[in-house]
């Protein structure tokens, strides 16, 4: 049986290549994984994920605890079959989607109650009951119940939100036991501040764990304090498992993370904003609400072999998205995840080559500014 293992290819400067292997298949890094918060990837069939490139998918334990709830999902054979995807399945732990999501929120060391935003139910998170449901689940790497600090914040709130989850973090090891072919992923907290983030690292790679994430991140902090910090943390990380920054992001936060040593990442962005009509695209942006668009024959990029653009005009997207149809959110999504999946096939290639540099030029020369 494949246990889950991390083969490192490449490296180009601090960018890395490589695969994650997995009892239910091989995750070409660095990797993005599209997000299917109630056990879908929203208006996409599951082959068509997978026809986009990707290799692995998200799944939130918020969501699904709440509705149709894990024990259900257990009872029919776990997430994989429930949802029809037998590749790698990485669940979140709950505690980002309480804090943002549920009302009546209580915060303690024990961990969080809060009241669903669905039906009002109360409900409690803890490490142990986020190990155990993401167990029910089936999902092949897990993640450690933790608290992400919304930001701003002072620095005395962000050093005991991350000793509160550094202590979440081996309660979350303890509860997960030893799980062959399953994996946990610490997650690494201290805001923008390089020594709590040292602290953190340390503590996570006490407890030891098979992968690690740059949490508290992407909450508002904006690029350039986002780059900040990940000009250091990952080196903060042990070099030989995987590096997963969670929440991003727009194509340009993609690359300057892999740049930067990031292997793993997940964003709502290329599916949320397919259902809004933004296109994302090599030359920029498309708005395809835009009346600009109503009598364009062309695709929405002609160098995309998606079959939102071997099919359609700008026109036709154009006309189902004004017109409210379902079509319209399934082409831009599968558009924009086929994208992003293009990016990080290209940078994989480049890193492998031993061109990222020149492979991040031609990608950030080709972006127009603002809409096309
Ligand atoms: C796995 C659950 N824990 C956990 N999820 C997160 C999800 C995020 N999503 C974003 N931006 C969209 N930042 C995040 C930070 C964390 C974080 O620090 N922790
Ligand atoms: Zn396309």
């Amino acid at each position: 049986m494949t246990r889950f293992s991390f083969d490192l290819h490449a490296t180009d400067g601090a960018a890395r290549t490589g695969t994650i292997h997995t009892p239910r298949g091989d995750i070409r890094t660095p990797a993005f994984m599209p997000v299917g918060t109630a056990a879908t990837v929203k208006a996409t069939l599951p082959e068509s994920v997978r026809a986009t490139g990707a290799d692995i998918l998200l799944g939130n334990t918020y969501h699904l605890m709440l509705r149709p709830t894990a024990e259900r999902i257990d009872r029919l054979g776990g997430l994989h079959g429930f949802m029809n995807w037998d590749r790698p399945i990485l669940t979140d732990s709950g505690g980002f989607q309480v804090m943002s999501l549920a009302d009546l929120r209580k915060l303690t060391e024990r961990g969080v109650t809060f009241k669903s935003h669905i039906d009002g139910s109360r409900h409690e998170i803890t490490p142990e009951r986020s190990m155990e449901i993401q167990r029910l689940l089936g999902s092949d790497i897990v993640m450690c119940f933790d608290e992400c600090p919304a930001l701003p914040a002072d620095r005395d709130r962000i050093a005991s939100s991350m000793r509160l989850s550094m202590r979440w973090a081996a309660r979350s090891k303890d509860a997960f036991g030893d799980r062959p072919g399953h994996a946990l992923f610490g997650i690494q907290q201290g805001g923008l501040e390089p020594d709590l983030r040292e602290e953190s690292a340390k503590a996570l790679v006490d407890i030891g764990f098979d992968g690690y994430a740059v949490g508290g991140l992407a909450v508002g902090e904006g690029q350039e304090a986002m780059f900040g910090v990940l000009d250091y943390a990952p080196a903060q990380l042990p070099a030989d498992k995987p590096r997963y920054l969670m929440g991003v992001g727009k194509p340009d936060d993609i690359v300057g993370a892999v740049k930067r040593g990031i292997d793993m990442m997940d964003c709502v962005l290329p599916s949320r904003s397919g259902r809004t009509g933004q296109a994302f695209t090599r030359r920029g942006v498309v708005n395809i609400k835009n009346a600009r668009h109503a009598d364009d024959p062309r695709p929405l990029d002609e160098s995309c072999s998606c079959p939102a653009c071997t099919g359609y005009s700008r026109a036709y997207l154009h006309h189902v998205f004004r017109a409210g149809e379902m079509i319209s959110g399934m082409l831009l999504t599968w558009h924009n995840l086929h994208y992003f999946q293009e990016i990080m096939q290209g940078m994989r290639d480049a890193i492998a080559a031993g061109r990222f540099a020149a492979w991040e030029a031609d990608f950030h020369a080709t972006r127009a500014e603002g809409d096309i």
